[in-house]
């Protein structure tokens, strides 16, 4: 792979649902250490193609590439396989687990005790748990508390935590800052560039245009199906955006 090749190319994606056309012939890509933003209106075929990129929905036609091979998923497992990890505005935690439980959870590492017995290997948790947030450069008071006890910022940091520690190449990551106060939006903000340091790609979805241009390389705008435009961060502003998400 020269340092060109693209983590990620999607090529002329379309995925209709009957007459729907949700996406039509749209082409991105996300290279490594690149954060790309993905905005439209309401309806405007973001999270169908979020879905297509993880797994969830067999594009109707197209081409997905990672590092340059094709590639075709029946589920959001097989695209996990190869390091696509979404994490939704849910983020799909068990609030009664600990930092360490939720990284594993369904995938826990297992010992024997008394050389025989199979039980769940909490300290291999509880490391996993230290080293990836030490990673991701951020401190809770008490690593072995549930995560009920998080705010919405920290929790959002488990999340991502989760994907980096199964190896995520590619974070998918849909409204991260919507339901924060503002000092934990920037923290997030930080997590995505630390995701960027370490050559991950990011696609960001978001309404909030300060949050886009405050993290993101690039922006590929959705309008009805189709790619409105994609700019580079550094050669756009707010009102050029706006008037690609509306159009006219
Ligand atoms: N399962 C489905 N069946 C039929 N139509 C669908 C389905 N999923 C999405 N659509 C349609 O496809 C279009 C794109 O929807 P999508 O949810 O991808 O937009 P979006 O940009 O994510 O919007 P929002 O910001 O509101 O989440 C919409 O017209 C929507 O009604």
């Amino acid at each position: 792979m020269n340092s060109q090749t693209p983590l990620l190319e999607v090529r002329n994606l379309s995925r209709h649902f009957g007459a729907v056309r949700a996406l039509d012939d749209c082409s991105m890509v996300v290279r490594p250490g690149e954060v790309v933003a993905l905005a439209g209106d309401n309806g405007a075929g973001k999270t169908t193609m979020i879905k297509a990129i993880s797994g969830v929905y067999p594009p109707t036609s197209g081409e997905i590439l990672i590092e340059g091979k094709p590639v075709t998923f029946s589920s959001p497992q097989e695209a996990r396989a190869l390091g696509i990890e979404t994490i939704y505005q849910d983020l799909a935690l068990a609030d009664n687990l600990t930092i360490g439980a939720n990284i594993f959870l369904g995938r826990e590492p297992m010992r024997k005790a008394f050389g025989f017995l199979p039980v769940i290997d909490r300290k291999t948790m509880s490391k996993a748990a230290a080293e990836t947030m030490a990673l991701l450069d951020f401190h809770v008071k008490r690593l072995d508390a549930p995560v009920s006890n998080f705010s919405g910022g920290q929790r959002q940091a488990v999340a991502i935590g989760r994907a980096v520690y199964w190896n995520a190449k590619i974070l998918i990551m849909d409204e991260p800052t919507a339901a924060l106060g503002v000092p934990e939006q920037r923290k997030v903000i930080s997590l995505i560039k630390s995701l960027k340091a370490q050559g991950r790609g990011v696609i960001f979805i978001s309404h909030n245009l300060q949050d886009i241009f405050a993290v993101s390389d690039r922006i590929v705008v959705l309008r009805r199906g189709i790619v409105a435009g994609e700019r580079n961060i550094a050669d756009t502003n707010h009102d050029e955006v706006v008037k690609l998400m509306i159009g006219g």
